[in-house]
């Protein structure tokens, strides 16, 4: 199956968690393509059955800037061909923690993408374990999580 991943991020973070789906989905034969938001037009993924979005949250559990384009072209994209989920970066210490992946996976849902799983939230301020949490989120995008 044909996957995108479009990004934003900051700082890297959000771009790391983009970085180990990509690589883990391409260890199980999927073919990726990730790409950065800023550099993405939302007509591009008609051209993809699963699409992956990912963000960071800013300010007070608001959208980047850097996405605002691509997001409204979002809400005014036909997605009801698609599968997707969200990811994005965060900190708990934030009242609305990593709240634009809820705002995202609100307008996949708006657009008609069928949204595979719960959107993964990397905590900033826990030692998590990346690949492991990536993992999971992986497995369950391929339903092969027991
Ligand atoms: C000014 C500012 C506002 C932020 N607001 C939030 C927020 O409302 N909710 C949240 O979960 N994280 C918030 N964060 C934390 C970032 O989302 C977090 O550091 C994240 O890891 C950055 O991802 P990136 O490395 O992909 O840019 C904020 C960070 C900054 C500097």
């Amino acid at each position: 199956m044909n996957t995108i991943i479009v990004y934003t991020s900051m700082t890297g973070n959000t771009e790391l968690i983009a970085r180990t789906l990509a690589k883990q989905l391409t260890n199980f034969g999927e073919n990726v393509e990730i790409k950065d938001a800023i550099d993405t037009y939302a007509d591009e993924l008609s051209s993809f059955e699963r699409i992956l979005i990912g963000s960071y949250t800013w300010g007070d559990g608001d959208l980047p800037d850097e996405l605002l384009d691509f997001y409204d072209e979002l809400k005014t994209t036909d997605l009801s061909s698609n599968i997707g989920a969200v990811f994005g970066a965060g900190d708990s210490s934030y009242q609305h923690f990593a709240r634009a992946v809820d705002l995202l996976e609100d307008t996949l849902t708006q657009q008609g993408c069928s949204i595979l799983q719960k959107g993964l939230k990397i905590d900033q301020s826990k030692d998590l374990d990346l690949q492991e949490e990536c993992l999971a989120f992986t497995l369950k995008l391929l339903k092969k999580e027991n």
